[in-house]
Protein backbone atom coordinates (compact mmCIF):
# COMPACT_ATOMS: atom_id res chain seq x y z
CA UNK A 1 0.00 0.00 0.00
CA UNK A 2 0.91 3.21 -0.89
CA UNK A 3 1.10 5.19 2.39
CA UNK A 4 0.43 9.11 0.88
CA UNK A 5 -3.07 7.50 0.46
CA UNK A 6 -3.44 7.58 4.23
CA UNK A 7 -2.34 11.10 4.49
CA UNK A 8 -5.65 13.30 4.67
CA UNK A 9 -7.83 10.47 6.07
CA UNK A 10 -12.20 11.79 6.23
CA UNK A 11 -14.27 9.84 8.66
CA UNK A 12 -18.11 10.06 8.46
CA UNK A 13 -21.09 8.89 9.45
CA UNK A 14 -25.05 10.44 8.55
CA UNK A 15 -25.12 11.99 12.26
CA UNK A 16 -21.68 13.43 11.62
CA UNK A 17 -23.50 16.54 9.66
CA UNK A 18 -26.40 18.45 9.27
CA UNK A 19 -25.97 18.49 5.29
CA UNK A 20 -26.70 15.85 2.83
CA UNK A 21 -23.63 12.87 3.73
CA UNK A 22 -22.82 12.85 -0.46
CA UNK A 23 -22.54 16.45 -0.79
CA UNK A 24 -19.79 16.57 2.19
CA UNK A 25 -18.45 14.20 0.82
CA UNK A 26 -18.26 15.48 -2.72
CA UNK A 27 -16.88 18.85 -1.53
CA UNK A 28 -14.38 17.02 0.66
CA UNK A 29 -13.16 15.62 -2.31
CA UNK A 30 -12.41 18.66 -4.31
CA UNK A 31 -10.65 20.21 -1.54
CA UNK A 32 -8.53 17.20 -1.68
CA UNK A 33 -8.90 13.89 0.68
CA UNK A 34 -7.15 11.17 -0.21
CA UNK A 35 -9.46 8.52 1.50
CA UNK A 36 -12.98 7.90 2.99
CA UNK A 37 -13.96 5.61 6.07
CA UNK A 38 -17.68 5.18 6.38
CA UNK A 39 -18.49 4.78 10.19
CA UNK A 40 -22.01 4.77 10.32
CA UNK A 41 -22.45 4.47 14.61
CA UNK A 42 -23.37 6.34 17.70
CA UNK A 43 -26.76 8.22 18.64
CA UNK A 44 -29.46 7.83 15.63
CA UNK A 45 -27.35 5.95 13.39
CA UNK A 46 -28.61 4.09 10.31
CA UNK A 47 -28.73 0.51 10.36
CA UNK A 48 -29.87 -2.26 7.90
CA UNK A 49 -30.58 -1.79 4.51
CA UNK A 50 -30.84 2.37 5.29
CA UNK A 51 -26.68 1.90 5.96
CA UNK A 52 -26.11 -0.21 2.97
CA UNK A 53 -27.99 2.05 1.01
CA UNK A 54 -25.96 4.56 2.26
CA UNK A 55 -22.31 3.20 1.90
CA UNK A 56 -22.92 2.46 -1.24
CA UNK A 57 -23.91 5.88 -2.56
CA UNK A 58 -21.06 6.80 -0.43
CA UNK A 59 -18.77 4.89 -2.57
CA UNK A 60 -20.03 5.51 -5.67
CA UNK A 61 -18.81 8.96 -5.50
CA UNK A 62 -15.72 7.77 -4.31
CA UNK A 63 -14.93 5.46 -7.34
CA UNK A 64 -15.77 8.34 -9.13
CA UNK A 65 -13.39 10.09 -7.82
CA UNK A 66 -10.43 7.54 -6.89
CA UNK A 67 -10.65 8.33 -3.55
CA UNK A 68 -10.39 5.10 -1.79
CA UNK A 69 -13.38 3.64 0.21
CA UNK A 70 -12.78 1.77 3.84
CA UNK A 71 -15.78 0.46 6.13
CA UNK A 72 -15.25 0.66 9.69
CA UNK A 73 -16.10 -2.13 11.68
CA UNK A 74 -18.89 -3.73 9.64
CA UNK A 75 -16.86 -6.63 7.63
CA UNK A 76 -20.24 -8.10 6.63
CA UNK A 77 -20.28 -4.73 4.49
CA UNK A 78 -17.33 -4.34 3.44
CA UNK A 79 -17.24 -7.76 1.83
CA UNK A 80 -20.68 -7.32 0.14
CA UNK A 81 -19.27 -3.90 -1.18
CA UNK A 82 -16.07 -5.03 -2.44
CA UNK A 83 -14.62 -2.14 -0.27
CA UNK A 84 -11.00 -0.97 -0.57
CA UNK A 85 -10.98 -1.19 3.04
CA UNK A 86 -11.74 -2.05 6.64
CA UNK A 87 -11.17 -0.17 10.12
CA UNK A 88 -11.20 -2.35 13.10
CA UNK A 89 -10.53 -1.48 16.47
CA UNK A 90 -9.22 -3.51 19.28
CA UNK A 91 -12.67 -4.78 20.00
CA UNK A 92 -13.86 -5.63 17.17
CA UNK A 93 -13.08 -8.57 15.09
CA UNK A 94 -9.59 -9.17 14.99
CA UNK A 95 -7.42 -8.71 11.94
CA UNK A 96 -6.56 -12.27 11.61
CA UNK A 97 -10.40 -13.07 10.99
CA UNK A 98 -10.50 -10.52 8.48
CA UNK A 99 -7.76 -11.73 6.66
CA UNK A 100 -9.12 -15.24 6.67
CA UNK A 101 -12.24 -13.93 5.54
CA UNK A 102 -11.41 -10.98 3.04
CA UNK A 103 -9.92 -10.44 -0.49
CA UNK A 104 -6.18 -10.25 -0.39
CA UNK A 105 -6.29 -6.77 -1.85
CA UNK A 106 -8.74 -5.61 1.32
CA UNK A 107 -6.44 -3.02 3.05
CA UNK A 108 -7.13 -3.74 6.68
CA UNK A 109 -6.67 -0.89 9.36
CA UNK A 110 -6.42 -1.42 13.15
CA UNK A 111 -6.86 1.24 16.26
CA UNK A 112 -3.28 0.55 18.36
CA UNK A 113 -2.30 3.06 21.14
CA UNK A 114 0.13 1.04 22.76
CA UNK A 115 3.47 -0.04 21.65
CA UNK A 116 1.73 -3.86 22.21
CA UNK A 117 -1.11 -3.19 20.31
CA UNK A 118 0.77 -2.32 17.28
CA UNK A 119 3.32 -4.78 17.42
CA UNK A 120 0.44 -7.17 17.12
CA UNK A 121 -0.97 -5.22 14.37
CA UNK A 122 2.63 -5.92 12.13
CA UNK A 123 2.14 -9.47 13.36
CA UNK A 124 -1.01 -10.06 12.12
CA UNK A 125 -1.06 -8.10 8.81
CA UNK A 126 -2.31 -4.47 9.37
CA UNK A 127 -1.29 -2.28 6.65
CA UNK A 128 -1.83 1.06 8.77
CA UNK A 129 -2.91 1.59 12.61
CA UNK A 130 -4.93 4.36 13.25
CA UNK A 131 -3.41 6.19 16.93
CA UNK A 132 -6.06 8.24 19.01
CA UNK A 133 -7.41 10.23 20.84
CA UNK A 134 -5.00 12.67 19.82
CA UNK A 135 -6.99 15.61 21.25
CA UNK A 136 -10.11 15.71 23.08
CA UNK A 137 -12.92 14.90 20.85
CA UNK A 138 -16.89 14.76 21.32
CA UNK A 139 -17.34 13.15 18.17
CA UNK A 140 -16.73 9.71 19.38
CA UNK A 141 -19.23 8.90 22.62
CA UNK A 142 -16.66 5.86 24.07
CA UNK A 143 -13.65 7.85 23.37
CA UNK A 144 -10.83 7.43 25.96
CA UNK A 145 -8.71 10.04 27.47
CA UNK A 146 -5.89 11.24 25.14
CA UNK A 147 -2.68 9.89 24.04
CA UNK A 148 -1.71 12.92 22.40
CA UNK A 149 1.03 13.16 19.50
CA UNK A 150 3.81 12.37 22.22
CA UNK A 151 2.50 8.85 21.48
CA UNK A 152 3.23 8.93 17.73
CA UNK A 153 6.70 9.72 18.59
CA UNK A 154 7.10 7.30 21.15
CA UNK A 155 6.08 4.50 18.77
CA UNK A 156 8.50 5.79 16.17
CA UNK A 157 11.17 6.00 18.43
CA UNK A 158 10.21 2.32 19.04
CA UNK A 159 11.02 1.46 15.36
CA UNK A 160 7.79 1.24 14.46
CA UNK A 161 7.34 1.93 10.90
CA UNK A 162 3.66 0.60 9.82
CA UNK A 163 2.05 3.72 8.45
CA UNK A 164 0.05 5.67 10.96
CA UNK A 165 -2.80 7.39 11.22
CA UNK A 166 -3.71 9.91 13.81
CA UNK A 167 -6.94 10.50 15.22
CA UNK A 168 -8.83 12.18 17.49
CA UNK A 169 -10.09 16.06 17.53
CA UNK A 170 -7.56 16.93 15.13
CA UNK A 171 -8.23 19.91 13.27
CA UNK A 172 -6.28 23.03 11.49
CA UNK A 173 -4.62 24.31 14.18
CA UNK A 174 -3.32 21.22 15.77
CA UNK A 175 -2.71 19.05 12.75
CA UNK A 176 0.91 19.70 12.41
CA UNK A 177 1.72 18.66 15.91
CA UNK A 178 0.28 14.79 14.68
CA UNK A 179 2.11 14.99 11.70
CA UNK A 180 6.05 16.40 13.42
CA UNK A 181 5.26 13.52 15.98
CA UNK A 182 6.02 11.11 12.91
CA UNK A 183 2.29 10.55 11.50
CA UNK A 184 1.51 10.03 7.69
CA UNK A 185 -1.51 11.37 7.93
CA UNK A 186 -4.47 12.91 9.55
CA UNK A 187 -8.06 11.25 10.37
CA UNK A 188 -10.50 13.44 10.79
CA UNK A 189 -14.52 13.83 11.18
CA UNK A 190 -15.88 16.74 12.42
CA UNK A 191 -13.26 19.60 11.32
CA UNK A 192 -14.65 18.84 7.90
CA UNK A 193 -18.09 17.37 8.70
CA UNK A 194 -19.21 19.94 10.77
CA UNK A 195 -17.43 22.71 9.08
CA UNK A 196 -20.24 25.12 7.30
CA UNK A 197 -17.68 25.03 4.42
CA UNK A 198 -16.11 21.25 4.44
CA UNK A 199 -14.45 22.08 1.02
CA UNK A 200 -12.45 25.00 2.06
CA UNK A 201 -12.10 23.09 5.55
CA UNK A 202 -10.35 20.32 3.84
CA UNK A 203 -7.91 22.55 1.94
CA UNK A 204 -7.11 24.10 4.71
CA UNK A 205 -5.83 20.54 6.38
CA UNK A 206 -4.22 19.69 3.47
CA UNK A 207 -2.43 23.18 3.03
CA UNK A 208 -0.64 21.64 6.74
CA UNK A 209 0.04 18.55 5.19
CA UNK A 210 1.88 19.88 2.56
CA UNK A 211 3.90 22.16 4.59
CA UNK A 212 4.96 19.26 6.56
CA UNK A 213 6.00 17.38 3.62
CA UNK A 214 2.77 14.80 3.01
CA UNK A 215 2.74 16.58 -0.45
CA UNK A 216 2.03 13.43 -2.85
C1 LIG B 1 -8.38 5.64 10.99
C2 LIG B 1 -9.11 5.25 12.23
N1 LIG B 1 -8.43 5.12 13.38
C3 LIG B 1 -9.08 4.78 14.51
C4 LIG B 1 -10.45 4.55 14.49
C5 LIG B 1 -11.20 4.13 15.73
O1 LIG B 1 -11.63 2.78 15.63
P1 LIG B 1 -12.29 2.08 16.93
O2 LIG B 1 -11.29 2.16 18.01
O3 LIG B 1 -12.76 0.73 16.55
O4 LIG B 1 -13.52 3.00 17.24
P2 LIG B 1 -14.82 3.23 16.32
O5 LIG B 1 -14.44 4.13 15.20
O6 LIG B 1 -15.27 1.89 15.80
O7 LIG B 1 -15.82 3.84 17.23
C6 LIG B 1 -11.11 4.69 13.26
N2 LIG B 1 -12.43 4.48 13.15
N3 LIG B 1 -10.43 5.03 12.14
C1 LIG C 1 -13.42 7.54 15.57
C2 LIG C 1 -12.50 8.06 16.57
N1 LIG C 1 -11.56 7.26 17.14
C3 LIG C 1 -10.80 7.87 18.03
S1 LIG C 1 -11.25 9.47 18.23
C4 LIG C 1 -12.47 9.34 17.05
C5 LIG C 1 -13.36 10.47 16.68
C6 LIG C 1 -12.70 11.44 15.74
O1 LIG C 1 -13.59 12.47 15.42
P1 LIG C 1 -13.13 14.01 15.41
O2 LIG C 1 -12.16 14.15 14.29
O3 LIG C 1 -14.40 14.77 15.15
O4 LIG C 1 -12.55 14.32 16.75
MG1 LIG D 1 -14.43 0.01 15.77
Amino acid sequence: MNRHILSLYFIMGSNNTNESPVHVLQQAIEGGITCFQFREKGHGALVGKEKQQLARELQQVCQANGVPFFVNDDLKLALELEADGIHVGQDDIPVREIKKLAPASMLVGVSAKTLEEAKSAVEDGADYIGTGPMFITSTKEDADVPVGPERIRFLREEGMTLPIVGIGGIDEKNAHHVLEAGADGIAVISAISMSRHPKQATSDLKKILMENGRNE
